[in-house]
């Protein structure tokens, strides 16, 4: 019996791509997921084995990451429109009859510092984003995160642990990693100006115990100002390490948050690994990367004030 191969189109799907304009000091972010799908004269590939029409989807890759360097994403839709034609016209004899090209866009919203974050506050201090200038390569990404709490009442005291997970941030520079440990299986270059990117999940224990005498604090403004602060520590340190940076957070919300007397974050480094386009004749300047989603480095640690017992369970 005779067989028809019907419709097939294929491609490489889900490349992740971070394009950085650092131009000035004050850098902009492009972050897709662009998925391009080929239909055309692909009947041999299938049915006889002959690959003379088919072009390799790691090509499609390629082109993807080498296009976000030549001419930069000023849109999805226009960085869309100059890879479905190219992979039209420019491939040769007409193979290719469609280009069907798919792009998720993640926006980022710039972190702002401000200056009034100095000083050790209680939750009665300004809120959020009072203040400021806006930090040239500190990114938020948009969307919001999950608050969290977990409370416990033993017939005597109440503990309250408060928290926040998937806030995820950016620096586009001022992040470092080197000088680590060396052994025989080490392989990863020495990191002088890299992608520090995080998906901050953060827990925070109160001293509040619930006596007749205590007051409550002001739970939604030390959210607010806890969050703050982990926004700040993350975007005002600058890291030699992801270790460093959590310390950094942890020990911004502990000064200037009188209320919490200890802070544990679990800090997935989200890898961004430089694209090499070198065989395409383009020098990439930090500027267009790989954003892979695993497998990723995991940076977990509790940062307490000095006489207090930690408590908030590793996980
Ligand atoms: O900030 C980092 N800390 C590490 O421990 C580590 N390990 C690694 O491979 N990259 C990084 N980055």
């Amino acid at each position: 019996m005779a067989h028809v191969l019907g419709q097939n189109q294929y491609g490489k799907a889900e490349n992740r791509i971070v394009r950085i304009r650092r131009d000035s000091t004050r850098h902009e972010i492009k972050d897709l997921n662009v998925s391009v799908s080929l239909s055309g004269a692909f009947e041999d590939v299938h049915v006889t084995g002959s690959n003379a029409n088919c072009l390799p989807t790691d090509t499609a890759k390629n082109t993807v990451y080498a296009f976000a360097k030549r001419y930069g994403v000023d849109s999805a839709e226009a960085f869309g429109i100059l890879l479905a034609r190219h992979f039209v016209d420019a491939t040769e004899r007409g193979v290719v009859q469609r280009a069907r090209i798919r792009i998720e866009e993640y926006a980022w919203d710039r972190i702002r510092p401000t200056k009034s974050g100095s000083g050790s506050g209680s939750c009665e201090g300004p809120g959020p984003g009072s203040g400021s200038a806006e930090a040239g390569h500190s990114f938020v990404r948009r969307g919001q995160e999950v608050r969290t709490s977990e409370i416990a009442y033993d017939g005597e005291s109440v503990q309250v642990i408060s928290g926040l997970r998937d806030l995820v941030v950016l620096n586009s520079t001022d992040s470092e990693f080197w000088g680590y440990l060396k052994d025989g299986y080490t392989t990863l270059q020495e990191a002088y100006d890299r992608i520090l990117a995080t998906q901050v999940t953060a827990r925070w224990r109160y001293g509040y115990t619930g006596r007749a005498d205590e007051a409550e604090p002001g739970w939604d403004r030390c959210y607010a100002q806890v969050k703050r602060h982990l926004l700040e520590g993350f975007a005002e340190t600058y890291s030699y390490s992801l270790q460093q940076t959590l310390h950094a957070m942890a020990t911004r919300v502990l000064d200037h948050t009188v209320e919490v007397d200890e802070v544990r974050l679990e800090l997935p480094n989200k890898h961004h690994f430089l694209v090499d386009l070198e065989p395409f004749g383009l020098k990439n300047d930090n500027e267009v990367y790989y954003a892979a989603d695993r497998m990723y480095g995991l940076i977990e640690g509790t940062v307490h004030r000095e006489g207090v017992i930690p408590v908030i369970p590793v996980t």
